[in-house]
């Protein structure tokens, strides 16, 4: 007997397409249980503009929850670091998957290193700005928006010398070849969450909590929950320089994290371990730390 097919709605761009046929892909080899895709545009799709003003990447997340709420859709597959930290109690994360790469990536003719003073270099994350201008302040960061494919545009273009942006997200859709540098953590701390998936349905299916379940990696959900933990208890907001990693090696839950001031020159990091059962603790506790040290602070116009 065929079962019937599960509907996975996702939006339709490059790196949504991709990352929810991963999870369709994974879910139909673990349970033999078939996955439709179902192309959803949303307003923030059509409108372009403005996005920050429309709630930032929250219209993504919202419009797909719509549909699951409308019984169109079965489950979504969000990129995690787009999720807010307060997890609307009319859906479950069904499964959180494996984590392969959390880092930030150079696309760029040149090393980071070898960039010319005064270079520009695209990005529209204060966190990378505040970063990045903490080891090279002499480079000139240019604000940018769009799909990944525009961004790398720009560099080949030579409109702009670099752009950074997620190396899970450029692997995913296939860009992986135009990564000239990937920073290790302790140059740049990548955003909570980053390059971990998201597989999301509504609360009241607990047959289909259960079955996602297959999906989930026990350790990229504590690592996940602590740095998500930490950012919600700093109360930053999605476009605050907070950066936070989180590894759990089966024993030990290793969590560093840092908050940037916007012009690169001051910074408060640090970095606590503790047991992966008590991943959300242990990120509440390194943010009062933080805060103790004035993180608060630090964060300024970007907290809430
Ligand atoms: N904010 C946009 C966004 N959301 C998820 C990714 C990439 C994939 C990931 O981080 O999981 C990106 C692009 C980027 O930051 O380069």
């Amino acid at each position: 007997m065929t079962r019937p097919a599960l509907r996975l709605g996702t939006r339709r761009s490059l790196l949504a397409t991709t990352q929810s046929q991963m999870v369709a892909d994974a879910f139909t080899e673990r349970t033999g249980t078939p996955v439709e895709l179902v192309g959803i545009t949303t307003y923030g799709d059509v409108t372009k503009a403005h996005l920050a003003q429309l709630g930032g990447t929250g219209v993504f997340v919202s419009a797909l929850r719509d549909k699951l709420l409308e019984g169109e859709i079965d489950f979504a597959v969000h990129s995690l670091k787009d999720l807010p930290t307060t997890q609307d109690p009319r859906f479950t994360l069904a499964a959180l998957p494996p984590r392969h790469d959390h880092r930030d990536a150079l696309v760029s003719l040149h090393k980071f290193a070898d960039l010319q003073p005064g270079a520009k270099v695209g990005t529209g994350s204060p966190r990378r700005v505040a970063m990045l201008r903490a080891l090279r302040p002499d480079l000139e960061y240019v604000p940018i928006r769009g799909n990944a494919d525009t961004r790398i545009g720009k560099v080949t273009s030579g409109e702009l010398d670099a752009v950074v942006l997620a190396s899970a997200g450029l692997t995913r859709i296939g860009r992986a070849a135009d990564i000239a540098q990937i920073f290790e953590i302790e140059e740049l701390l990548p955003a909570p969450g980053q390059g971990a998936l998201a597989v999301e349905c509504r609360a009241d299916r607990p047959g289909l909590v259960e079955a996602l379940s297959v999906l989930d990696d026990p350790a990229t959900r504590s690592a996940v929950t602590a740095e998500r933990a930490l950012l919600s208890a700093l109360e930053a907001g999605c476009s605050a320089p907070v950066g936070a990693f989180a590894f759990d090696d089966g024993h030990t839950l290793n969590l560093t994290a840092v908050v940037v001031s916007i012009d690169g020159r001051e910074a408060v990091r640090k970095s606590a371990a503790g047991s992966p059962s008590e991943a959300a603790n242990l990120g509440r506790r390194l943010a009062a730390e933080m805060i103790a040290e004035g993180a608060d602070r630090l964060m300024g116009e970007h907290s809430h």
